[in-house]
């Protein structure tokens, strides 16, 4: 396998396809989504213009001033992946919650209203339209996913995402000259269920398939949709969490909008019936039983996180807007 599938919801087979590409590299591309070009587009611009601020003005929304919500900026080599500082800056989102909302009173990591920069006004009503429309294109995927199953195409949507955990990050990757063992991003699985990523023209991409590493390039009018361990670790690894990295090496300035789509915040995830899990029993790439865990989705996902940003994590502080 040289590329990723290609699956189109509104091809009436593409729980088909779905499978296939589950079982084979965990991603593929979606097309017949129905996000509108423009959209991203404007979101693309909006981004460009917050990133070309100078430091000290994108700090106003700093990441330190969200709390344990996880919300707002961090500079390049902000966030390590296996401990190790990534070449790429980023903004993190997520579902937009008022400050009177009693999951962000009680001080809940993960919640709470976003940070979004005073000077580009223009990100905060596109990022927010964003998550919007790209919950229902998680949504349809995962009814797609159920059906490919076997499973009511509800199954996931009622069961485990009727109120989902949403992360939204937009990263930029700088045109840093290419340096041995200098990643934008690591290699790394994502932990939730699945991710829909939207990418410039710029590339850099990649995925670890049983050939070997491949490229996975951007595709006009697709998102780059792959399973997270949370999903692998349901099927019992029948669909795959697959490692993936990305270099920027295009002398460009890269964006990037990965959307992470995952269950219920507060849920003991239940497993899946023993006909939609697979019994070939193969060993995960990290050697890790994911089938091991038990707590909330929220423990699990909070576990993750702070690894990645161990300076929040180690603070108690929770910073609330009036
Ligand atoms: O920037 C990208 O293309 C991928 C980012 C990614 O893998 C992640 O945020 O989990
Ligand atoms: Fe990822």
């Amino acid at each position: 396998m040289r590329t990723l599938p290609i699956v189109d919801l509104a091809d009436p087979a593409h729980p088909d396809r779905i499978a296939e590409a589950c079982r084979e590299s965990g991603f593929f591309y979606v097309t017949g989504h129905g996000v509108p070009e423009a959209l991203l587009r404007d979101l693309d611009a909006a981004a460009r213009e917050f990133f070309a601020l100078p430091d000290t003005v994108k700090a106003e929304i700093a990441m330190e001033r969200g709390g344990r919500a996880w919300r707002g900026w961090f500079p390049v080599g902000g966030e390590l992946t296996s401990g190790r500082p990534d070449l790429k800056e980023g903004v993190y989102f997520g579902s937009e919650l008022p400050p009177d909302d009693a999951r962000v009173l009680a001080g809940l990591p993960l919640h709470g209203p976003n940070l979004f920069p005073a000077r580009v006004p223009a990100l905060r009503t596109t990022v927010l339209e964003y998550l919007e429309r790209l919950t229902d294109v998680a949504q349809a995927v995962l009814r797609g996913v159920a059906r490919s199953l076997d499973l009511p195409a509800d199954y996931f949507s009622a069961g485990y995402t009727a109120d989902p955990t949403i992360l939204f990050r937009i990263f930029h990757y700088p045109p840093a000259p290419p340096q041995e063992d200098g990643w934008g991003v690591g290699e790394h699985t994502d932990y939730g269920l699945l991710t829909l990523l939207a990418q410039d023209d710029n590339g850099g991409l990649e995925v670890r398939t049983a050939d070997g590493w491949i490229a996975a390039p951007p595709v006009r009018g697709t998102f780059v949709c792959n399973i997270g361990d949370m999903l692998d670790r349901l099927t019992g690894g029948w669909y795959r969490s697959t490692p993936h990295r990305v270099r920027n090496t295009s002398g460009n300035e890269r964006l990037s909008f990965p959307f992470f789509f995952d269950p219920d915040f507060a849920m003991e995830v239940p497993p899946l019936p023993d006909s939609a899990r697979g019994s070939d029993g193969e060993q995960r790439w990290d050697g890790q039983d994911l089938r091991a865990f038990d707590g909330t989705y929220g423990d699990y996902l909070v576990g993750k996180v702070s690894k990645v940003f161990p300076q929040l994590a180690s603070g108690t502080r929770v910073t609330r807007e009036q």
